[in-house]
């Protein structure tokens, strides 16, 4: 079956200036750093694609691009036939961005978020019911859907930023680390929902630095260096020889190793 690309990412540039205090912490003394530097993937319609690499490679610069979160020097992305330069606002419409540092307001009970963010992305209260309804369910907030976000568990918590992200059950789903900072069980259910998602036919965007995340997940994977993809490639096709560990220090070592 011909594979349908549902998200391109070319040619994306981003360059921060850095201020003083950043120069001092990142031990540099130029005024400029180039995070993301002409970096290309495409991503098929159904997939889960990993984009790996280490601290500081650029993964997260790269996804809050994807999500319009922040605007590429150069460069762009269009999902679903959508440019993220040109009309970000459709864009956001299409996606859903998640990551485990999303922090909810407190004073908040899940169910008024739920509805609040429905709201925003103009969800049919109907629709929303049965969505919230569902979801609720599928993470256990159904018991805490009037607690006050403070006073949640800290796992509760994560499923429930997860669950607002989602409102408007979009089809594309862009995660920057997933399961970063999250107990082994809440990580579980994350990772096994993000598999659900896929078979339901949503495509998934993740960033890692977790080897096995990607080896349980991800179809294929992108290996991100010093802001560059280096590799591209099926996690079949990249573990064919050796463990997805063992492949990547060996394109690290030819890659930053110079
Ligand atoms: N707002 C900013 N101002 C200055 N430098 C930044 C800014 N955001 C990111 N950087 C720098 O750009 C580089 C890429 O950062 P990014 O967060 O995209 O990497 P990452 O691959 O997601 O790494 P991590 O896993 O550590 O989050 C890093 O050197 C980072 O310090």
């Amino acid at each position: 079956m011909e594979k349908e690309v549902i998200l391109k990412v070319s040619d994306l540039c981003k360059t921060f200036k850095l201020s003083k205090k950043q120069q001092k912490i990142q031990n540099t003394a130029s005024k400029v750093k180039v995070a993301v530097d002409h970096l290309s993937f495409e991503a098929y319609k159904g997939e889960i694609f990993g984009l790996l690499g280490p601290n500081g490679a650029g993964k997260t610069t790269t996804l809050r691009m994807l999500s319009t979160l922040i605007r590429p020097d150069s460069g762009d992305v269009i999902i679903d036939g959508v440019s993220v330069v040109k009309q970000p606002e459709l864009v956001r419409e299409k996606i859903g961005f998640l990551t485990s540092e999303l922090k909810l307001e407190e004073f908040f009970t899940p169910n008024y978020l739920f509805d609040f963010f429905s709201d925003l992305h103009g969800v049919e209260p109907q629709v929303r019911e049965e969505r919230k309804a569902r979801m609720f369910k599928r993470f256990g907030i159904d018991q805490f859907a009037e607690v006050k976000v403070a006073n949640l568990s800290t796992g509760m918590k994560q499923k429930t930023s997860l669950v607002v992200s989602l409102v408007h059950d979009p089809d594309i789903i862009i995660f920057d680390e997933p399961t970063n900072g999250l107990d082994v069980i809440t990580a579980r259910t994350v990772t096994d929902y993000l598999a659900e998602l896929k078979a339901e036919g949503k495509t998934i965007i993740v960033s890692t630095h977790i080897f096995s995340l990607v080896e349980r997940l991800c179809d294929r994977v992108g290996i991100v260096i010093n802001g560059q993809m280096t590799v591209c490639d099926t996690l079949k096709a990249l573990t064919a020889e050796k463990s997805l560990e063992d492949k990547f220090f060996e394109i690290y070592m030819e890659t930053a190793g110079d």
